[in-house]
């Protein structure tokens, strides 16, 4: 049905030529990445494009569960943006889980700006298509 095989996720591999190159660190039950929004990735003027917001949260939830050796596929995702997140600062995505019930995974992320305010959260659900290891 899918695969994964390429290595070529658009987030986080390094080897994708057009991708955000992402890389994620796991504090307790905390996943965390930070990421510095280029030209490239505005939609408005010198704001990074909400498509994009919605993929760091997506990415930081799904790398929460891919470090617990579950893949999982996002099934359902509301997000909230409460600030224009600009290009050219450092942000900081931190995704955490909230509960679990058989395949159905449901975590919640935020996109922090440099100085401590939350820009964008969002919520969602997962569901396990297989184990990563
Ligand atoms: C050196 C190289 C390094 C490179 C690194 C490479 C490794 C990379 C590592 C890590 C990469 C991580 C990459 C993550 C990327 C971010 C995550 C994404 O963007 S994923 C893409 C977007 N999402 C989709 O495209 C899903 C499309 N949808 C589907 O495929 C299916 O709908 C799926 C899998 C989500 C579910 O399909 P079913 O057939 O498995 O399951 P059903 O039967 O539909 O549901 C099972 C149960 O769950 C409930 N359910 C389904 N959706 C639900 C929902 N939204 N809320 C509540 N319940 C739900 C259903 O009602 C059902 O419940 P009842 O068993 O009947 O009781």
């Amino acid at each position: 049905m899918f695969r994964r095989s390429d290595g070529m996720c658009f987030a986080c591999s390094p080897r994708n030529p057009i991708g955000l190159h992402l890389e994620f660190s796991h504090e307790g039950d905390i996943c965390r990445t930070t990421f510095t929004a280029g030209n490239e990735h505005q939609g408005w003027d010198g704001v990074l494009h909400g498509g994009l917001v919605t993929t760091l949260l997506d990415e930081a939830m799904a790398q929460w569960l891919w470090h617990r050796g579950v893949a999982a596929m996002t099934a359902e995702m509301l997000t909230r943006f409460s600030l224009p997140v600009p290009v050219g600062v450092p942000v900081t995505v931190e995704a955490w889980k909230e509960g679990c019930r058989g395949r159905l995974w449901e975590l919640s992320a935020r996109l922090i700006l440099p100085g401590g305010k939350v820009a964008a959260r969002a919520t969602a659900k997962f569901l396990t298509v297989k184990e990563n290891g």
